[in-house]
């Protein structure tokens, strides 16, 4: 994609040891790169918020505080820039724990500045650091946080990637994003996303429809069309549910992977693969593989890079940003304010454990807004079938009142609030009809 070798090189060093820092900056500079020194988390975090440099060399321990809860603070800031930790003898477990959560590599000290040297190297080629796409809410734990970081880095290959993750977690949300860093890292003003659902699409029509057809391939093909692959040219085709995908259309998608070219149905004309493959699947593929339903060479096609969507439930500190996201947006839908979300109503978003996850949420908020017209939403708006649930049944009185009552709302709204019309349609008299109403609480 966009490299550029000889792209300026600049370091972020952040390490406390005089000696140590000293002469990396000797080095680095002499290198060519120029190279800015923090002594300590605070003075990193200042020189971070001020410049996106090719690399960030950080220690882990610094005189106040930790580099980890420095770089985990500054991650979702950091768009794709390439972090190498620097590690005590001994501290390899933290570095495990850092390059999980989106460092890129790490050196052990003592280490001679060439290793540095070599290490920045295989990263100049990159071009400046992206910034996350406006990919909408929903990422500030620390697990999306990672997640994206994974995504703006392969934003600048062009790898198939795998996304696995429940119903509703936000994998298409992912894929979108993907695409967008991708196209920005590009520098394309615009590029095709064409999302094809594997599971809607009768298995008859699948093939047609990916790959396109030439006029007369078969009964009905009255002219040429061109199918998914085609017209993901320069973008991203994101195959979503790939586990639903019969045995044929497994062959075929492999062959597309293999060889990265494909023929309209009833042509010859080989064309290239121009699109970016992304493949989604709340199944775990790799059970579908031991049950010899999913075909294990199309599999390891698919998952060159496999990631995960982390559901709902296990990122409690997303919930408030994609619910004001949704109260907002709804509100705009609806040409109204966006309601208030209450301490309990957001206590019960917090408690409730999400099986349909962001889906869910965005439903629920939207069904609320529709149905509750106050300037609140309570735990009630947003979870109806709990007070359902919840209440004691009613006794035949009241049961029998709550009828009544709906019934005499709805003849008075039929005879336009004229009471006389409405005790005639009900058989009583005009009398007794006032006198049920102030007893079931109707206004006339
Ligand atoms: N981070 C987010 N910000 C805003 N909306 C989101 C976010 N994540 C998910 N959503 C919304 O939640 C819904 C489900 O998301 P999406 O379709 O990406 O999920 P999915 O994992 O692909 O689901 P499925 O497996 O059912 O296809 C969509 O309406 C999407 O817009």
């Amino acid at each position: 994609m966009n490299q550029t070798a000889n792209a300026p090189r600049s370091v972020v060093l952040i390490e406390d040891d005089a000696v140590l820092g000293e002469s990396l900056v000797q080095r680095l500079t002499l290198e060519g790169i120029a190279t800015a020194w923090a002594r300590s988390a605070r003075e990193g975090e200042v020189l971070l918020r001020r410049q996106r440099p090719t690399l960030i060399v950080c220690d882990i321990r610094l005189p106040d505080g930790s580099g980890e809860a420095l770089l985990t603070r500054l991650m979702p800031e950091l768009g794709g820039t390439p972090i190498i930790v620097v590690t005590a003898f001994g501290d390899v477990a933290q570095a495990v724990r850092l390059l999980r959560a989106g460092a890129d590599d790490y050196v052990e000290k003592p280490f001679p500045a060439q290793l540095l040297i070599d290490k920045l190297a295989a990263y100049s080629g990159w071009s400046a650091p992206l910034r996350p796409a406006d990919d909408g809410a929903g990422w500030r734990s620390p697990a999306m946080q990672t997640l994206r970081r994974h995504l703006l880095k392969l934003a600048r290959v062009d790898t198939t990637v795998l996304l696995g993750g429940e119903s509703g977690a936000g994998k298409e949300v992912a894929a979108r994003a993907l695409h967008e860093s991708g196209r920005a890292e590009a520098g394309r003003a615009a590029a095709p996303f064409v999302a094809v659902n594997c599971a809607a699409i009768p298995a008859e029509l699948l093939e047609s429809q990916i790959f396109g057809h030439e006029r007369g391939a078969f009964t009905g093909a009255t002219e040429r069309q061109p199918g998914f692959a085609e017209r993901a040219a320069g973008g991203t085709l994101f195959l979503d549910e790939v586990a639903e995908l019969g045995p044929a259309p497994q062959a075929k998608l492999l062959r597309l992977l293999q060889e990265r070219r494909f023929t309209r149905l009833g042509g010859r004309e080989e064309l290239p693969l121009q699109a970016r493959i992304v493949a989604a699947s709340n199944a775990d593929l790799r059970a579908r593989v031991a049950e010899r339903r999913f075909r294990e060479d199309l599999y390891y096609r698919l998952a060159v890079v496999e990631l995960a969507v982390p559901p709902l439930r296990e990122r409690p500190e997303d919930l408030g940003a994609l619910a004001a996201h949704f109260l907002r947006h709804f509100a705009q839908a609806f040409a109204r304010e966006a309601p208030e979300l209450t301490a309990p109503a957001f206590d019960a978003l917090l408690a409730h454990r999400w099986p349909g996850n962001v889906r869910e949420l965005r439903n629920r908020i939207e069904r609320a807004m529709v149905l509750a017209e106050g300037p609140r939403l309570e735990p009630a708006d947003l979870f109806p079938e709990r007070q359902a649930q919840e209440a004691p049944p009613l006794s035949l009185a009241e049961a029998r009142d709550a009828a009544e009552r709906e019934h005499i709302r709805r003849v008075l709204a039929r005879s336009g609030s004229r009471v006389g019309d409405a005790a005639q349609l009900l058989g009583i008299s005009r009398t007794t009809l006032w006198e049920r109403m102030k007893r079931l609480g109707i206004k006339g």
